[in-house]
Formats: C-alpha cells, structure tokens, sequence
C-alpha cells in the first residue's frame, strides 16, 4: 500500500502538530482507510492486526468531531479492562495536547466513585470507560448520554461476547439512535461479526487485508515442557534472550501468584496483574512495569487485549489459551508498531491439540524449539561475556590496569595466565548453573530421605545452616536427622526423612528464614 501521510487525512493543525510531537510519520494502514469514512459519519468496523495504531484511528476522528464549546459527553469508548481504558485515554490525552478544550475522562472500576462524580461535573467530552462503572454512572444519573454522536467499542469481539454483551445493550439503550457506532478489533470471529449487524447502520467492515492474523514480526516458538518444568524452563529462557520486558500469561489467578513467588525466589524482579488485586495495587505495577522497575510482568488475560508497553520483547504463554483468538492478542502485545518480538508458548501433555487449533486460525506455523539445556545458558553467558571485554578494550582507558597486570607478568605468570584467572573470578560470581546441573543429576536423595531444592534468592544473607536451623525449629525436627547437600549462589539442597517432608515444606511454606520468605519445594531431576 501506498504510504499516506496524515496531512493528506484532512485533519486540523491542533491534531497534526500533537501527532508530529507523537512521532508518527505516516498514517498507519488501518488509520489512513478508516480515519476518512469515521470523519464522513459513517459505522464501521474496523480490523487490522495488533500493535497497528487502532486506537488513533478511532480516536483522531473521535477528537476532531468533538465540539469542545457544548459541555455534554459527546463520545463514549468501552474498553474490556481498567488498564486498557486509562491507557486510551492517556493517548487520546496525548492527541488532543493541542484541543485543549476537550475534556477527556476515564472511568473505570476501584477508582474513587466520588472523584468520578466530580470530574463529570465539571462537564466531559469524551468518556473511556469499562461497562460496570459507567452502568454504575447511568443509574446514579451521573453519566448523561443523550448527546452522543460517537459509540466506540475497542476489543469489540471481546466486548460482544457473552460476559459483556448484556451491559453493552444496556448502555446501548440509553444512547440516541441516530448516534455513529465504530468497532474495532484485531480479531472478529464469524459468529460476533453475524451480531454487529443489530448494532450497526450500513457499516463499511474495514479489514487490513494479511494473510495471517498474527503480526509476521513477532518469532513464534513452542516448547514441549513437562508442567512440573515451566518454572526452570521460563528463567533459563529469560536468562538466555535477557528481555528488556517481559510478559507471562498464565491462565488462572493461582497460577499466576505461584509463578510470581517462584520467580522472585529465584531473584527476578517480577510481579503479577490480575483481577483479584487492589485497583491502587494493579496500577502500581502496571506504573513500575511501564518504567521497567519490573522487568517481568506475570498475569492473567487481563493483560492480553490493548495493553501496550513498548520494550516488551517477549511474551510467554506459560500456558497455551483457551481460544484462539486470545494467543493472538496476547503474543500481541510485543512486536508493536513495527518492532520485532518473540513469543513463546509452553506446551505439555494435550496442549498441542489446542496449539494446532491456534495454527488454523492464525493461519501461522509455530515452530518447535528444543528446551535449552543448562549448557546453553552457559554458552550464552559466556557469549555475552566475550561481547563486554571486546567492549571494554575498545572503549580504551585501560592503562591504569594494564600496569598493573604488568606487576603480575614479572612474577613470571603470562598474559593468558592473568585474564583466564580474571575470567574465572568474574564469571565464578555467578556460577549457580553447572552447580546446579551436577546436583539434579541424581536426584535421588539417600535411602528414607527426600531433596528439597530451596531458593533463597538474590541478595540473601542466609546460609546453609540458617536453612537447616530454621526447618529443626519450626517443624520441630532435630537437626541432625537433616542433610545438606550443597550452597549455590541463590539456591541450596537439603534431605529430610520421607515421613517429614510434606511437614517440612507445609511449614516453611508459610515462614521466613531470617526474615526471608524463601521457596521450598521438592527436587525434580531435570
Ligand atoms: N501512525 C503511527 N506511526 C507510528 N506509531 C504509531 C502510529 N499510530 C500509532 N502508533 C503507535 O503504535 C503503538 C500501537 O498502537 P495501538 O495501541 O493503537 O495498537 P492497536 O492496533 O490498538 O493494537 P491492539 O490490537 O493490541 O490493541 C502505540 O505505541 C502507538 O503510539
Ligand atoms: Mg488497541
């Protein structure tokens, strides 16, 4: 397609000089289709893959079709989360720096009812809303939508489908109907398509035409990886591919919390996002993963749909999804606007069934990759190694050091004697995975007697007898009866007789070793 830039769109000066500041260069293919026919007034329903500005092309129009002088809300937009609403309005925020007269508000689930009611007062233009909330709005009387010209459902599929669409026609209903509607998705099953019909007048359905539905810039990978197995398999890939970002879908909000524990034992930082958390709680984390004060997001599917975070360079779908529809929009939320990105999908057991269904209808090979072995993190670390010293030597400034590698090759060592001794020191302060490899092979613990892996984590100032104090005083467990297998950097290995094992990690489960809660679970051979 031909490149079309935004000022061939018909667009104010106050909106083309917000999107030149954005650093937008061009119309991407859905925005340049659809922003035309939303500003002649017409409902369509616009498709086009993740990560391809969908949210500018409703919401450029939206902007210019406000008329800021009438202090009446004029265009709602539903989203399916919380996060996903303040984000729209954030950009929409963004778009309109120089409109500054349009008032723009989210309204969404956990935030302060009160301060809703009083922004809407002041009088709004344009809401971004999840439905509970603005339901909750309309039988107050705070939410009035008898002057709206614009109807907007982003993830519309999702917003169609049953867990919403009762509170969708509700809302619906107290709408005008000569109103203008605009769906947009990255995905619209048959059978949601088949609805839009009840809500739409003539509708144009705007597709950025591809062959698959999956965004080509995204590398798709699947592990076959026993489920006892995921947590290893998940920090030797994070610690292969090192992502600046990284997102993890689990399918329930158990899972999800297990893995964040697992993780943070292990010394990531990581977090969780789902719906079970405080409001202030999930914004936090969702501030601290935007800022990269995480660098691993765990969550449930309440981060599939919308969410975009920029550095996000792999997702990981710890386990495959329910529909299909949903791989596509969680592997979306890296490879955005052009950027390439990875996911990868564990699959144990049945799940490869599921995973040729998401093949299908993605219209996508997934290919399989061996799991990486301990050696390969090795190599890899060993790779990055040589890439900072080759770094380090030609950025110079190295006289200060050589002369005193100098001192060293007059005692009659050589040069290769000193950096091979140099590397071992550096490379030895995090030497966890040959340890850890030789004391999986044989996991088998002494007769009666069953291995715990235990993780300490990073930064810890336990020892392998503060682990062994810790589990003789809280089971009440005479210390001798427990054997110590070895110390690594974060992780340690200890025997306890069969008969006391699951005491020991029922326990320790819901205690700390010196302040420390640590993660105790039964050693797997590898
Ligand atoms: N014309 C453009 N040029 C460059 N970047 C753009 C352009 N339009 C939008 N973007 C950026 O692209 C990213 C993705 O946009 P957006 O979130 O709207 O995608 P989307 O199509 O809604 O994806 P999803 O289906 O995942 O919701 C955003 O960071 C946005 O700022
Ligand atoms: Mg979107």
């Amino acid at each position: 397609m031909e490149k079309i830039k935004f000022e061939e769109l018909n667009l104010s000066k106050e909106i083309l000089k917000a999107i030149e500041e954005l650093g937008y260069e061009e119309a991407t293919p859905i925005q340049a289709k659809t922003i035309p026919i939303i500003l002649q007034g017409k409902d369509i329903i616009g498709q086009a893959q993740t990560g391809t500005g969908k949210t500018a092309a409703f919401g450029i129009p939206t902007l210019e079709r406000i008329d800021p002088s009438k202090k009446t809300i004029q265009a709602l937009i539903l989203c399916p989360t919380r996060e996903l609403a303040i984000q729209v309005s954030e950009e929409l925020k963004k778009l309109s720096k120089y409109k500054k007269a349009i008032g723009i508000l989210p309204i969404y689930g956990g935030q302060s009812i009160e301060r809703q009611i009083q922004s809407l007062k002041k009088g709004v233009n344009i809401i971004i809303g999840t439905p509970g909330r603005c339901i909750d709005h309309i039988e107050r009387g705070t939410l009035k939508l008898e002057d709206i010209k614009l109807f907007i459902l982003d993830e519309a599929d999702e917003m169609l489908n049953m867990g919403f669409i009762e509170d969708i026609e509700f809302i619906l209903d107290k709408t005008p109907k000569d109103k203008q509607t605009l769906l947009f998705s990255a995905t619209m099953p048959d059978p949601i398509l088949k609805l839009t019909k009840k809500y739409l007048k003539n509708p144009e359905h705007i597709k950025v035409v591809h062959k698959e539905l999956t965004v080509p810039t995204i590398e798709q990978i699947y592990f076959e990886v026993k489920e006892a197995h995921k947590i290893e398999i998940l920090s030797r890939l994070l610690d292969i591919y090192n992502p600046k970002l990284a997102l993890v879908f689990c399918n329930t909000k158990k899972k999800v919390d297990e893995v964040v524990s697992s993780l943070q034992a292990r010394g990531y930082l990581a977090d969780a996002l789902h719906g079970d958390m405080k409001q202030n709680q999930r914004d936090r984390v969702m501030a601290k993963f935007r800022s990269g004060t995480i660098d691993v997001l765990v969550a449930t599917d309440v981060a599939a749909r919308g969410i975009d975070v920029e550095d996000v360079e792999i997702v990981f779908n710890y386990d495959v999804p329910q529909d299909e529809e949903y791989y596509v929009h969680r592997i979306g939320r890296t490879g955005r606007a052009g950027r390439e990105g990875k996911a990868f999908t564990f699959v144990s057991g049945k799940d490869i069934y599921k995973l040729r269904d998401i093949q299908r209808y993605t219209k996508t090979k997934i290919k399989l990759q061996k799991i990486p072995t301990l050696h390969d993190v090795e190599e890899s670390r060993t790779s990055k190694i040589i890439d900072r010293i080759k770094e380090s030597i030609n950025e110079g400034n190295l006289e200060k050091y050589s002369d005193i590698i100098e001192r060293i090759i007059d005692d009659e060592y050589t040069s290769l004697d000193v950096a091979a001794a140099l590397l071992k020191i550096v490379m030895s302060e995090d030497k966890r995975y040959d340890e850890i490899e030789d004391a999986f092979e044989g996991t088998g613990a002494e007769p009666g007697m069953v291995r715990l892996f235990v993780n300490v984590g990073k930064n810890h100032k336990i020892s392998p007898r503060d682990i062994v104090g810790a589990i003789a005083d809280k089971v009440k467990l005479p210390g001798d009866l427990i054997g110590r297998i070895d110390i690594f950097d974060k992780f340690s290995f200890v025997e306890v007789p069969t008969d006391y094992a699951n005491e020991v990690l029922d326990i320790m489960k819901n205690n700390t070793i010196k302040g420390k809660k640590v993660n105790i679970e039964i050693a797997k051979n590898k």
